[in-house]
Parts: structure tokens; sequence; C-alpha cells
């Protein structure tokens, strides 16, 4: 356990109260409720720090928490907001900008979004739920804000291809993972494609699959729209690879997954299961076990890795260079901590009946030291050198603490660094990124150049990004953003039971350790459907249906960017592998034996 600063405020009034402890990564936010004298405690990160700031004599914090901080349930925007007296005005104007450069660590607060809100996604409750809980939340965040309601099918591709690349920081799409589809191949129809790509994409997940949501921010809250619409607010931009799928004369932009077999089918043929939600892909699949559907096609593969372990490996190395990165970011958005000599720092102050102090303290980074564990926002007498800011405040705290949803006022911030791209970078005459694989014919995709042709009959095949298909199915536990790669998991044939067994633990990638899932990282691939009279399938890309004809795919480095806050996708992959389990079982079991 190392040191990390922190810094506390609390506010104080007769029958009102609020505590701030700001720390490396996380604000602690403590009030008293309303009629009662109990105090509510909130473990925020910063990440759902929504902003932060003093204005005349009032300030105001706004976060994301589940309300009265239950364990459980969706996130709301909560505000705690009081009226403090001139002669602390100084300490919480600059503990409120030091907690505001925090959060928008990296990030140029105020973005100017443009939101894509696809009415009939999912059950069609996207209008409804932007309007009643995102538009506060973007009015909390000084968002400039211009909302396009679909109107039809393909609306995406048009508003991605018209978009005005200057006045947009970023888009937010509120449906599923077609309207993201829709809009990144508009993008490619854009004047300047490339330049258009660089805009970064954030999803709400308001529709019926909704795998990219989860990628970003992992089960925990990847479909919690406020949370997805904060991303789209001040998440950073996380450079991604997509495909480019090619079938005939048709050349499309894949950012998710393709794949064909009983998966395709699962999504594509399954519509007459729609009233089941969600479920329905597990439902159609698992029939489909049943049956033990084979799909008759040539798989051809430009693999650039086979190794499994390597891949963890590969995966767990590039999340934590991430994590490095992301740490860095926030150090240096940290305010070098103040000292006691500082003459700006009010000293102890009475007035009326509020007590006045201030200061920084440092704390262990568990920040489990006693001052701020207990439920009492104000800390015991601080032992030196811990110092507190126990600020008054300045009015009947009942009127002015409340969760408020209507302030949209613009306010100036403390400049930061900003990651987003910038809105004006130098003219282009972009085109999208030549095909390297998709023209050449199936001879000249050679052993010796590294492709590989699967010989064995399959179940399914599928290929992409990211980990999540849907919350019950991680069917890319080590996929990295931008690694050049396309994950291609090939399924053979296996036992029902087997199957179904693997299939249990699929929400966390089980699948990946079975001897029945081959698993390659691979640059492109080709698919080549073979002749038989019993069998067709579907072919699904990103959940759009394209013919059973062949297609060649191949990968885009970097060439698309998605808002993140983490800077890698948001999967638990902790299932180890199981000969390593056996082995380590093995090893315990042998230490226990009794030595000659
Ligand atoms: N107003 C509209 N009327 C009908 N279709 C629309 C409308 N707006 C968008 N769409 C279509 O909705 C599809 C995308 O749906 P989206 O991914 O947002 O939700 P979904 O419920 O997950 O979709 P899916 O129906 O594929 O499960 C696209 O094909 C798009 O063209």
């Amino acid at each position: 356990m190392g040191s990390a600063s922190y810094q506390k405020l609390v506010i104080v009034g007769n029958d009102q109260g609020s505590a701030f402890i700001l720390r490396e990564t996380n604000l602690t936010v403590k009030r008293k409720q309303d009629k009662k004298f109990e105090w509510l405690s909130y473990d925020v990160p910063l990440r759902n720090v929504v902003w932060a700031e003093l204005v005349n004599d009032k300030f105001k914090v706004s976060f994301l928490a589940r309300k009265r901080n239950k364990k459980k349930g969706p996130l709301s925007l909560e505000t705690c907001s009081g009226v403090v007296d001139e002669v602390s005005l100084e300490t919480v104007d600059r503990f409120m900008k030091d907690l505001q450069a925090a959060a928008y660590a990296g990030v140029k607060p105020g973005r100017r979004l443009k939101v894509v809100v696809n009415p009939k996604a999912g059950t069609g409750k996207s209008e409804q739920i932007y309007k009643r809980d995102i538009v506060p939340l973007f009015k909390a965040a000084r968002c400039q804000v211009d909302v396009t309601y679909t109107t039809h099918i393909q609306h995406g591709i048009q508003i991605g291809k018209e978009l005005e690349l200057n006045k947009f920081d970023a888009v937010v799409s509120v449906g599923g993972d077609g309207m993201v589809y829709e809009i990144l191949n508009g993008f490619a129809e854009n004047s300047d494609p490339m330049r258009a790509l660089k805009i970064p994409v954030a999803p709400v997940p308001t529709g019926s699959g909704n795998g990219l949501a989860l990628d970003i921010l992992g089960v925990e809250e990847g479909l919690d729209v406020l949370a997805s619409a904060l991303n789209g607010a001040k998440g950073r931009a996380m450079p991604v690879d997509v495909m480019s799928i090619v079938q005939g004369n048709k050349r499309a932009l894949s950012f998710m997954v393709q794949t064909t077999g009983l998966m395709a089918e699962a999504d594509l043929g399954s519509e007459h299961l729609r009233p089941l939600g969600s479920t329905r892909f597990m439902v159609y699949f698992l029939m489909g076990v049943a049956k033990h559907k084979q799909v008759p096609i040539k798989l051809q593969i430009k693999v650039a890795t086979s190794d499994k372990q390597k891949m963890v490996e590969d995966l767990r190395a590039s999340q934590n260079q991430a994590k490095r990165d992301l740490k860095l970011t926030l150090s240096k958005s940290r305010i070098a901590p103040r000292s006691d000599a500082d003459p700006n720092s009010p000293q102890v102050t009475t007035s009326g009946p509020f007590i006045t102090t201030t200061g920084l303290e440092h704390a262990d980074e568990d920040g489990a030291q006693s001052s701020h564990a207990g439920d009492s926002p104000v800390a015991p007498a601080p032992t030196s050198p811990v110092r507190d800011s126990t600020i008054s405040s300045g009015t009947d705290p009942r009127k002015s603490m409340h969760t408020d949803h209507t302030d949209a006022t613009r306010v100036s911030t403390p400049s930061t660094p900003d990651t987003t791209p910038p809105s004006t970078p130098p003219p282009s005459t972009s085109k999208l990124p030549p095909l390297r694989y998709a023209l050449l014919k199936d001879e000249e995709l050679k052993e010796e150049d590294g492709w590989m042709t699967v010989t064995d009959p399959i179940l399914w095949y599928m290929a992409g990004k990211g980990p999540y298909v849907g919350e019950t199915f991680m069917s890319f536990p080590v996929s990295v953003p931008n690694d050049g790669m396309i994950d291609v998991a090939v399924h053979k044939p296996t036992s029902r039971t087997g199957l179904i067994k693997a299939i249990d633990g699929a929400e966390k990638g089980k699948l990946y350790w079975t001897n029945d899932e081959l698993y390659y990282k691979a640059t492109a691939y080709r698919v080549t459907p073979l002749p038989s009279r019993k069998r067709s399938s579907y072919v699904s890309v990103d959940g759009e249906a394209f013919k059973f004809e062949p297609y060649t795919v191949e990968v885009h480095p970097g060439l698309a960017t998605l808002l993140s806050p983490y800077g890698y996708y948001c999967a638990e992959f902790d299932i180890p592998q199981p000969q390593a389990t056996a082995t380590a079982k093995a090893t315990k079991r042998q230490s226990r034996m009794p030595r000659a």
C-alpha cells in the first residue's frame, strides 16, 4: 500500500451537510438526507462524476450513483448542491476546480454531440428514455446536443454520410448495434471518410442487441443507459480496428461480428421468437444444438497466431498498458498538494453556528484511514499532518440540497488537455484503405503467405472484434481493440451435452478453452459456401443479413474510434486454462503428500 494524496471538503450547517473526499480514482460523497438525520454515502468512480462547480455562492456536484446508494438497480443522476458563506468561497471554489479537473482528466468538458435516436430499436422506448433520462444528463454535463430521431431504415447511414465533421466532437447512438453499424457505414460514404471515422462513437444500449455497449463498459454498467450516455459526454477516444467485408461488388464496414451457421441462424432466423426478447438467441441456439446442424462452408484464414495461451498473455499486457496510460492521464490532472503555509488557505473560522476549516490530507491508497471510513462525513479530530476542509453553508439546506435535473447553464471550466480528436484537422481528400486480400483469387491465398484452410466440419464460425456479442455470450474473450487482428472462433461438432455445458459459461467466455473451439488471430479470412442441397444458412454481419454467398473479410487497424472510460474492452475473462488448473491441483495434492 502506497501513500496517495486526497482532498476533503466538508460543508455543514445546522441540520444539513455535504462531504466530499476526492481520491486518485474516486469521489466519496456524503450527504444528509432532506428530512432525516441520516447520512447517505456514495462511492463514485471519477468516471461517473458529471460536473463540479461553484457559481457565485452556490456549489453543485452532479454524479451518477444508484438511488439511495443501493447495491443494485440502474444508475441515476444525483446532484449535491448548496450555498456557501463568503469566507469559504475560495476553498470551495478550489476544491470544485480540482474535482472537475480530475473528473475530466484528458477530456474537454462540454462536448458537441450528434445524437442519433432509433425510436424503433429494441422494445421501442428509445425516445422516451432519451428525453426522460439522457437529456438531463447531457445538460448537467454541459453538452451541446443536436439530436435526430431516425424515421426509416438506413437513416443512420444517411446521417453518417452527411455529418458535418467540423460541428461535432462525438456521435452518440441511442439504439442497438445495428445503429452503430449504419453510422460507421455512413462515415465510410462521407466525403472525407477517414476523418469521419475519427469522430468517436458511443453507443447507448436501447436495442435488442447491445454488444458494443457491453464491450465498452462491461456487464456491470454496459446495459445502463446513463453510464453509456455519460461515456458519450466524457469518455476518452479509443482507436479500434474495423473490418471490410466484401461480397460480390458490395463492400461494407463491420465493427463487431460476422458469422454463419448456427449463430447466424440464431440471430437472423429467430424473428418469430422476438417476443422472448434477448433470450430468443439462446432458445434458438439450443434448438439448433439439439439438431446438431453443421454449416457447409470452406473457411480460409490468414492466421497470425493460434496459441490460446499467448493470446491471453497479449490481452493482459495490452490491458495493463491501457491502465498505466490512464493512471498517467489522471495523475497529470491532479493539482499539487498545497502546503499549510499557503496564504490563500482560509484558517479556522467561525461563521454563525458553523465551523470552517480547510486543508488537505494524505492517506493510504485504499483510503482506509478512519477519517473517511465511518458514516459521519465529519472527520474525527485529525492527527498531524491531516487537515480537513469543513465549510459552513449559508442557507437552509432543505432548500438548497436536492436532486436537480434542470440547470443547463454554461460555465467556464478549468482548461484540460483533450484526447478527443480535433474538430478541425487539416483538409484531406481521403478514401477508405485499399483492399489487400478481398480481390485475390482463391489460389492466391497461399499457405506460404500464412493462409490455412479449415477442413474439419463446423457448427459455426464467428469472427470479429470486442468480447461480447450479447450479455449471455462472450465470443471473443481475448479481443484487443487495436491489435490489428480479427479474432476468429471456429466451432467443431461436439457432443450435445458437452456443448450445452460449455454454453453454460458462455457469458464468461468458457467456450474459449474447449478443445472443440479453434481460435485464431487473423488479418483476413474468406468464406465459400459449399454446394449442399440439404443445407443453406444465414450470414450475419453485425446483426445485418448478408447473402449465403462467398465473401472475404479483412482488417483495417485503428480505422474507427469509440469512446471509452478505460481505453480497453471491459470484459472480465478470468477462466483459467483447464490444464493449468489441473496441474495446479496436482501440484497442491502432491505437496500435501507425506514425504518419505
Ligand atoms: N424509424 C425507423 N423505422 C424502422 N426502422 C428503423 C427506424 N430507424 C432505424 N431503423 C432500423 O433499425 C435497425 C437498427 O436497429 P437497432 O440496432 O438500433 O435496434 P435493435 O432492436 O437492436 O435492432 P434489431 O432489430 O436488429 O434487433 C436498422 O436496420 C435501422 O435501419
